[in-house]
């Protein structure tokens, strides 16, 4: 099967009321762990990849990964997603390098530290939106920083995230504002804030409604019902992985992440790509200290690695089927990309703004 569009995925989920868990992908062993939970669910995947995946790998290492994975699961939708484009040139190479779908992620500058102007952020979405759906690819803005609600920062331990204390306009998208923001730059899929933050620190206790704002999706989805609401920094950040890290001579705080069940609540009410990187990367960490610690006489990395891949497929696979995308991959049949870009230009895939 051909990689497809996101477009055409979120579409899918949207006609049939489910959400996409969109894993990050750095090197085989992620890229197995997600495919081989797809697998075993028949589940469409979206795989994203960072502007720190392709300095990781390699921008030829990361695109033959995927043809990899899609050339072994025939019958998997793949969409190649491309996490935080910091400006419209990292977009622009992405597209030329095979990707189906970009991010352009313009509520922070180039260097993805200082908050933007909306006016900024509209103008280079927009730049960046026209020229992809000239070729079908799909494109992802962001509006509104991503943030702790508790202490207005951005997440720690991640390559785009604002410098310095961010206020509570700045944490919240504005369902006027993403209306008029949709209408201006033509966006396939919108992330908005509402108190999400990438990294394993997102929350000091477990949420509740003050810091975490399901109820702005609801608000936000009833302006722009075609276009599909993205939840970044959605990890649930595990609580056995982090004691398993811990008990294994690891030392992470106390710190508590996204629960499934407000996912599944924003998932019904517009929510249809779900960001997730820490949960795998603890994961993996727990599963490698672990077995080290209990076998410390091995020193083949492929039996480390072979338990880093499968405590990462066990993530997969539940996201998979919390999020009811499991039994999908078998139901969606691929278009082109030459045939998005002409659904896009006879003007049926625009916006709806209400
Ligand atoms: O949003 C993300 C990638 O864009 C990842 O979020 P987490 O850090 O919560 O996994
Ligand atoms: O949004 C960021 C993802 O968690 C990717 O992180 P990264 O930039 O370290 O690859
Ligand atoms: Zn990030
Ligand atoms: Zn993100």
């Amino acid at each position: 099967m051909a990689l497809i569009s996101l477009r055409q995925l979120l579409d899918h989920a949207a006609e049939h009321g489910y959400g996409m868990p969109a894993f990050n992908a750095n090197n085989m062993e992620q890229v197995h762990a997600v495919m081989q939970a797809a697998d075993e669910v028949d589940a469409p995947v979206i795989i994203q990849a960072s502007a720190g995946a392709r300095k990781y790998a390699g921008e030829p290492f990361l695109r033959h990964l995927i043809i990899a994975a899609a050339e072994q699961y025939p019958h998997i939708p793949i969409v190649l997603h491309q996490d935080h484009g910091g400006e419209p040139a990292v977009c622009l190479s992405s597209i030329q390098s095979g990707f189906t779908s970009v991010m352009m992620d313009g509520s922070l500058m180039p260097d993805m530290k200082t908050p933007s102007t909306y006016e900024y952020n509209v103008e280079v979405t927009r730049q960046v939106t026209e020229m992809a759906h000239w070729l079908g690819v799909s494109v992802e803005g962001e509006l509104g920083c991503l943030g702790s609600l508790e202490t207005g920062m951005a997440g720690e331990e991640d390559g785009s995230g604002a410098e310095g204390q961010l206020s509570h306009d700045q944490l919240l998208t504005d369902p006027d504002e993403a209306a008029d923001f949709v209408k201006k730059t033509g966006v396939d899929a919108l992330a908005i804030a509402i108190g999400t933050s990438h990294g394993a620190y997102k929350f000091t206790r477990p949420p509740t409604g003050d810091i975490l704002a399901i109820q702005r999706i609801k608000e936000i989805h009833a302006r722009v019902p075609n276009t599909h609401l993205v939840m970044h920094g959605s990890s649930s950040v595990p609580q056995d992985w982090l004691k398993i890290i811990n008990e294994h001579g690891g030392d992470m705080g106390e710190t508590y992440g996204v629960p499934v069940e407000e996912i599944q609540e924003g998932i019904k009410h517009g929510v249809r790509k779900v960001n997730i990187d820490t949960d795998l990367r603890m994961a993996s960490t727990g599963a490698i200290r672990r077995f080290l610690t209990e076998n410390p006489k091995e020193f083949d990395p492929r039996k480390f690695l072979k338990v880093s891949t499968a405590a990462m497929k066990d993530i997969c696979k539940a996201r998979y089927e919390a999020f009811g995308c499991a039994g999908m991959a078998s139901r969606i049949k691929p278009v082109g990309l030459e045939a998005m870009a002409k659904r896009y230009k006879s003007g049926e895939l625009a916006p709806k703004v209400q």
